[in-house]
C-alpha cells in the first residue's frame, strides 16, 4: 500500500464486515476496493459523485458475487468455457500483497493497493492449476482509475494453462436511453443473445433501446461512453485486453436478476475490457499483464475525438 502525507490509503470494514481499502487523493477523488472478489465497488470524483454503478440490491454476501463496481472475471469470462459463469475470482477473498514483484512503471505519489489471489485446493477441483493473479488498483491525482492485473502460471507439473479475463466495469449513467458509445462501430462482435453468433456492427455510435450482450472483437484501445444528460464522458483506455463486452439487461432480464433492482438497468452500462475471443495460454513461469484506465471527463465529449492511432496510455505510470 502507498502511504505518505499526500495520498491516503485506509483499510477498514465495509458492508457486512467485509474488509475494504479506501484510496483517497488530495483533490478528494476516492475509490474503494473489497478484498472479497478483489472488487472495486466505488470510484468518486472530486464532488463526491459516484461514477460506478452499484446495484440497489447488491448483497455483499459471500459466496454470491457483488453486483456492481468492477468484478474480476477470471479464469473464465461469461459462459465461454466449462467453468462457472465469469470464473471464481470474483467469489474469493483476495489478500493485500505487501511486496509485489515490481511493475515497470512507478506509482509515485498515487494512492494504490496491490491485491493477490492464489490457487487453493478447493479451486483445483475445478481448475487443476497453480496460479497467482495480482491486481493493482491505482487512483491518479487527476482522479483516473488504473487497474493493472498480472496472471502467472506457477504450475509445478510443467503444464500450461489457458484462461479468459474481463474487468466487468459497471459505469453509472444518468439515463441509458441517452447514452452513446463510440469506438466500436463497424467492428465484429459475438452476440451472446444469438448463441455467440459472429456479426458486424453497422452504422454510427452504439445507442441503447433494448437488451444488449455483445463481445466486440479486437477493438481500438480507446472507447468512450457519452452520458448526454450528465454532460459527462467516460474514456476507457486498455492494454493487453483486445476485446470489449457491452452489456445491459434491460427491463425484462433485470427483473429476473435477484440482486438487481427492477429499474437499475436505466442507470448502468457495462463496458468490459476483456480477452475473450482468443484465450491466453501461459507456460509455467510465464506472466500475462492486462490494464484498464478509466477517466471521467466532466464535459460533453465531441464526436470524432477518439483517435485510434493514439496508442499512448496516458496513465503509463501505474
Ligand atoms: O449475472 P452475472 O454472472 O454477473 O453476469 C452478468 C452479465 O455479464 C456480462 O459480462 C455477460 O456478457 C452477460 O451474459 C451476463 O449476463
Amino acid at each position: 500500500m502507498a502511504t505518505n502525507e499526500i495520498v491516503h490509503v485506509e483499510r477498514c470494514k465495509g458492508v457486512n464486515g467485509l474488509e475494504k481499502i479506501i484510496l483517497r487523493e488530495v483533490r478528494r477523488h476516492s475509490a474503494e476496493v473489497y478484498l472479497y472478489g478483489g472488487q472495486v465497488t466505488s470510484w468518486k470524483n472530486e464532488h463526491g459523485e459516484e461514477l460506478l454503478f452499484m446495484s440497489s440490491k447488491a448483497a455483499y454476501k459471500p459466496p454470491s458475487p457483488i453486483r456492481g463496481g468492477i468484478p474480476i472475471c477470471f479464469p473464465q469470462f461469461g459462459g465461454h468455457g466449462t467453468l462457472e459463469q465469469h470464473g471464481f475470482a470474483r467469489k474469493r477473498i483476495w489478500t493485500i500483497d505487501p511486496d509485489p514483484p515490481p511493475l515497470l512503471t512507478s506509482s509515485g505519489n498515487k494512492a494504490f493497493v496491490d491485491l493477490l489471489l492464489k490457487h487453493s485446493e478447493e479451486d483445483a477441483k475445478f481448475w487443476p492449476h497453480r496460479y497467482e493473479i495480482r491486481l493493482r488498483v491505482c487512483l491518479s491525482p487527476g482522479g483516473d482509475l488504473l487497474l493493472t492485473t498480472r496472471v502467472r502460471n506457477t504450475n509445478l507439473d510443467g503444464k500450461p494453462f489457458t484462461f479468459t479475463f474481463a474487468f466487468h466495469t459497471y459505469f453509472y449513467v444518468t439515463d441509458i436511453s441517452e447514452v452513446r458509445v463510440e469506438g466500436l462501430e463497424t467492428l465484429d462482435y459475438l452476440d451472446n443473445l444469438q448463441n455467440k453468433e459472429r456479426c458486424t456492427e453497422q452504422g454510427d455510435a452504439i445507442v441503447f433501446e433494448s437488451e444488449i450482450d455483445k463481445v466486440y472483437i479486437n477493438t481500438p484501445t480507446k472507447i468512450a461512453i457519452i452520458d448526454h444528460e450528465r454532460k459527462r464522458t467516460f474514456v476507457i483506455r486498455k492494454d493487453g485486453l483486445p476485446d470489449a463486452v457491452v452489456w445491459n439487461p434491460w427491463d425484462k432480464k433485470a427483473k429476473a436478476i435477484p440482486d438487481l433492482g427492477d429499474e437499475d438497468y436505466k442507470h448502468m452500462l457495462c463496458v468490459e475490457a476483456a480477452c475473450v475471443e482468443t484465450p491466453i495460454t501461459l507456460k509455467p513461469g510465464e506472466e500475462w499483464k492486462g490494464r484498464q484506465e478509466i477517466s471521467a471527463v466532466p464535459s460533453s465529449y465531441c464526436s470524432g475525438q477518439l483517435d485510434s492511432s493514439d496508442e499512448t496510455f496516458q496513465g503509463q505510470s501505474s
